[in-house]
């Protein structure tokens, strides 16, 4: 590939506009916005406005309700000869492209599993799909032209291909991204009005669950109301569990022992339940979930710590697999978790301690 066009250049759009100048794709760059195109060329993502001459891929990166207008207005004019988008839903958007006659050979339904709690061109990132799935939904009569440049597009930005068809993308999609964006928002809306003595205790926990609630709005309003139904079915499942935990919370609290009994085998099954879901989620890189040791150390809130934990880590000879920080409340200090495969743990807290840190028992 050598040329491209990227129609908004937002978030995606842009990330994807960097991913491809920094790898010597030429890109041009559009938007409804002039300011966002503005912004995605001065942070290097591309040459501002559309091409004179058909470039080889257009990446169409606007909100799926707009997929199918803009893919058809590029295929009208020739500005690309192949186009994809990168839209969160994928069955909607290719039938209404039939509906607004545009050309389903040259066009192919992708989507990125990456993205950010932020939207727009100053968020965008060159690495931002680096070892992610990159949902790929060809149908018999897509061009081997078009797949192969997707697939190349992928190749450059770093991501791991996944083929699938558009509408079990959605249901999928439904289950591992839709709802837990709506769970996230309710969990973060009790926050809302809560008193500032509760808000206040607030640790790792709740800032894991609703980091997403921090999303736009706007874009998800445009996510949900193209995937309604299978993001309603899976909720409706949800009620019924939120039913029977409340049923068995109150059980809890009874006098009688037997309903007690039934209230804690209800809870317990709900907990295990997310325990065998949990250990489901896969992996770095996408492989097998891995069962790391943390090894979790006091660091202060200075410029350099984490540099020398990090060096302190790799002088020991120890790879850290995953890295987390959790703050305290109040103070200038925090527990760095260092994530590391369980051999290598004692090694790690030895050779930590020796070099002065203090470490968190687990
Ligand atoms: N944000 C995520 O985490 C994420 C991840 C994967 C895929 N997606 C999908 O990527 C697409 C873009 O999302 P984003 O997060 O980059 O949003 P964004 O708001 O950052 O960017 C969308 C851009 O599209 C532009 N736009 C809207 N309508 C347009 C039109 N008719 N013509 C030209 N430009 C138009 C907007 O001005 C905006 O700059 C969406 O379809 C979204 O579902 C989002
Ligand atoms: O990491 C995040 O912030 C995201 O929510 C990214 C996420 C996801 O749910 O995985 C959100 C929507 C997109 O369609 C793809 C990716």
């Amino acid at each position: 590939m050598r040329t491209a066009l990227v129609v908004g250049t937002g978030l995606i759009g842009t990330s994807a506009a960097l991913a491809l100048t920094g790898r010597g794709v030429r890109v041009h760059l559009s938007d409804l916005d002039p300011e966002r195109v503005r912004t995605a060329a001065a942070l290097g993502a591309g040459t501002a406005g559309e091409p004179d001459v058909s470039v080889d891929l257009a990446i169409v990166a606007v909100p799926p309700a707009h997929v199918a207008p803009v893919t058809a207005d590029v295929q009208r004019r020739g500005l690309a000869r192949a186009c994809i988008d990168v839209a969160s839903v994928k069955g909607g958007p290719r039938r209404e492209l039939l509906e607004a006659g545009g050309d389903l050979v040259g066009y192919l339904g992708t989507h990125p599993m990456s993205g950010r709690e932020q939207n727009g061109p100053l968020a965008a990132t060159a690495d931002l799909f680096e070892g992610r799935p990159w949902v790929l939904t060809p149908t018999t009569e897509t061009d081997t032209e078009v797949l192969n440049l997707a697939l190349e597009l992928i190749a450059l930005c770093g991501a791991v291909p996944v083929v699938m068809d558009a509408d079990a993308h959605d249901r999928a999609v439904a289950l591992v991204s839709h709802t837990p964006q709506l769970l996230s928002s309710m969990i973060a809306a009790r926050l809302e009005a809560a008193d500032e003595t509760a808000v206040r205790l607030c640790g790792q926990g709740i800032r894991d669950v609703t980091r997403i609630a921090a999303s736009d709005p706007a874009m998800w309003v445009e996510i949900l109301a193209a995937n309604p139904g299978p993001v309603a079915d899976i909720l409706a499942d949800v009620a019924g569990d939120l039913d029977e935990a409340v049923r068995a919370l109150r059980a809890l609290g009874s006098a009688d022992e037997e309903k007690r009994g039934g209230g804690v085998a209800g809870i317990e099954s709900v907990l295990r339940r997310g325990n065998a879901g949990r250990a489901r989620v896969p992996g770095k890189h996408g492989q097998a979930p891995a069962a790391y040791r943390t090894v979790a150390v006091l660091i202060s809130d200075r410029p350099g710590e984490l540099a020398r934990i990090f060096a302190d880590a790799g002088a020991a000879g120890v790879n850290i697999e995953d890295v987390r920080i959790e703050h305290a409340t109040g103070q200038q200090a925090g527990h760095v978790q260092l994530m590391v495969e369980p051999g290598a743990a004692s090694a790690l807290e030895a050779a930590l301690r020796d070099r002065g840190w203090s470490l968190r028992q687990q």
